[in-house]
């Protein structure tokens, strides 16, 4: 594993910051689980969090209950890998088997058509990971209640094809002992972004066909520098990026263009915008943008030059020393890296309209297939851009909140005979996260791009909680084919609504300018949304 610094100004910020941390005998305190290291008040929560330091030892005990998983599968010839389950446990394992070309479909929505596009992928081969530290995560307890019944109402026993991981002590682990679903219990002591080693990043993987073990070794190799003051790279990572934070580099660009190791950014910006956006302070990670050259940007590449810190290693050990790192981050920013108190307040707002729904009142404007929410003055789409850019400050940012289908733009009609480029061409102009690239074209300051509900327990940490500079863009859609959620009030449409609401009210109560635009048709909105960047 290895941190380049390429650039003058990075390189005096993790000088200082690393002679602070080591005249703090920081490196072996935090390689041996110090507790204090982040101030008193988060003490109590970070003596039953660190547990993610020994992973790469302690996971190896899960290995034979993984194999024995493995052959169950395969046993049953259960190819079809569906992952319930969001932020960090997911993320992880969609990086894993990213990486290693392994399929795995990834449920951490609730938008009904990308739902019905998992179901309609056929039962039959099918297994289900069930994943949740909390065991209360509404969106995982969903998908697992219409897989349940998808499996019921095709004549499988869901217990059959059910994999729950989770806590000992979550409401998930008596649930799957009483309905006879195969059970893993996970090590209480790691929370859920920094569980990437723990049963939440290895099951899924190993089910989906990737040799775990390897991750573990590439950690371990890594792990005896995590104590040492020199050559230590998770200590030179984390004071890179937290002395160039407070030195007013606090917007991260994640580039990783010529990275073997595919989504490994979507993965670190969870880690670190959860961790560290607190308290009004914290480093805004940007992910798939180019750099924009403003002051308070550092550009760190994976695997390459492009940037002014290149990260290299395998994913193992990029897992523990990113985890590392953060904590760096938050003991050198003076936050508690291991909780997200501000993801609950759009939690709270979701579960108040769950209970009293209220669809909104008119758009306040309506253009095309597009309806306008929110507070705005102007006339027309691309207006709504040009006030949206012009109230970003001088050192914020603009992020964009898409509650849609993330697959959406894969069934985008393709000309007969296209190559790959133009099928890609036709593929981002149907992708709503194109969006995010039309609109940095017209501001110097970064737009980041965020898929609902998922980046609620990611970017939505740091948008609430940290600095008071963002200006969000939210995205909804039309629904055609609604999904019921059995045994619930609620179906995936209002859960979808209300989680947008939700976090829309989260947001303006913290007084940030906030607009949503609902696409009554999806597949012409996305194209109206595009189109109407691209106007002056
Ligand atoms: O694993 P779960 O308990 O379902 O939690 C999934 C995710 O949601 C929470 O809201 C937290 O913000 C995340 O840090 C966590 O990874």
């Amino acid at each position: 594993m290895e941190i380049t610094i390429r650039e003058e100004r990075a390189a005096h910020a993790a000088v200082s910051a690393v002679e602070r941390l080591v005249a703090d005998g920081v490196p072996g305190r935090l390689a041996a689980g110090d507790p204090t290291l982040w101030g008193e008040e988060a003490e109590a929560e970070a003596a039953t969090r660190l547990g993610w330091l020994s992973l790469p030892r302690t996971s190896r005990e899960l290995l034979p209950e993984i194999a024995e998983l493995v052959a169950w599968a395969a046993a049953e010839e259960l190819t079809n890998v569906v992952l319930a389950g969001t932020g960090g446990s997911s993320l992880a394992a969609e990086v894993v088997c990213d990486s290693a070309d392994v399929p795995l479909t990834v449920l951490d929505t609730t938008d009904s058509q990308q739902v019905r596009r998992a179901l309609a992928e056929g039962l039959a081969h099918t297994v289900l990971v069930v994943a949740s530290k909390s065991g209360e995560t509404v969106e995982t307890g969903s998908v697992l209640r219409i897989f349940e019944a998808a499996f019921q109402d095709a004549g499988i026993d869901p217990a059959t094809r059910i994999v729950i991981v989770t806590d000992p002590g979550s409401p998930l682990a008596p649930a799957a002992a009483d309905a006879g679903y195969r059970l893993v219990l996970a090590r209480p002591d790691v929370g859920g972004r920094y569980s990437a080693l723990s049963a939440f990043g290895l099951v899924p993987s190993a089910l989906a066909g990737v040799p775990v073990e390897r991750l573990l070794d590439e950690a371990a190799e890594v792990a005896p520098l995590l104590s040492r003051p020199e050559g230590n790279p998770g200590l030179l990572l984390g004071a890179v990026i937290g002395g160039s934070a407070l030195a007013g580099r606090d917007k991260l660009v994640l580039e990783d263009q010529l990275s073997e190791l595919n989504g490994l950014p979507v993965w670190i910006e969870q880690l670190l915008a959860e961790s560290t956006g607190k308290d009004g302070r914290g480093i805004l990670p940007v992910v798939g943008a180019d750099p924009s050259g403003v002051g308070d940007e550092l550009v760190l590449a994976i695997a390459s030059d492009i940037g002014d810190v290149r990260v290299d290693g395998p994913l193992g050990a990029q897992f523990l020393v990113w985890e590392y790192a953060t904590a760096v981050v938050g003991r050198l920013l003076e936050v508690n890296p291991f909780d997200q108190p501000d993801v609950a307040s759009a939690k709270r707002a979701t579960a108040a309209l769950l209970v009293s729904p209220h669809e909104p009142n008119e758009p306040v404007l309506v253009d095309g297939p597009v309806e306008v929410y929110g507070s705005t003055s102007a006339h027309d789409l691309p207006g709504v851009y040009s006030e949206l850019l012009h109230a970003v400050p001088h050192d914020g940012y603009l992020a964009v909140l898409a509650y849609l289908d993330r697959l959406a733009a894969f069934d985008a009609p393709v000309p007969d005979g296209a190559d790959f480029v133009e099928m890609t061409d036709a593929w981002m102009a149907a992708d709503a996260a194109t969006l995010r690239a039309l609109l940095a074209l017209r501001t110097p300051r970064p737009v980041t791009f965020g898929w609902g509900p998922r980046y609620l327990h990611s970017t939505g940490q740091y948008h609430k909680g940290g600095p008071p500079t963002g200006v969000f863009l939210q995205i909804t859609g039309v629904v055609q084919d609604d999904v019921p959620v059995p045994g619930r009030s609620y179906t995936l449409r209002s859960l979808q609504l209300a989680q947008a609401l939700g976090d829309l009210t989260a947001l303006t109560e913290l007084g940030r300018p906030a607009v949503r635009l609902h696409l009554t048709d999806r597949a012409a909105g996305v194209a109206h949304l595009l189109a109407a960047a691209q106007e002056a």
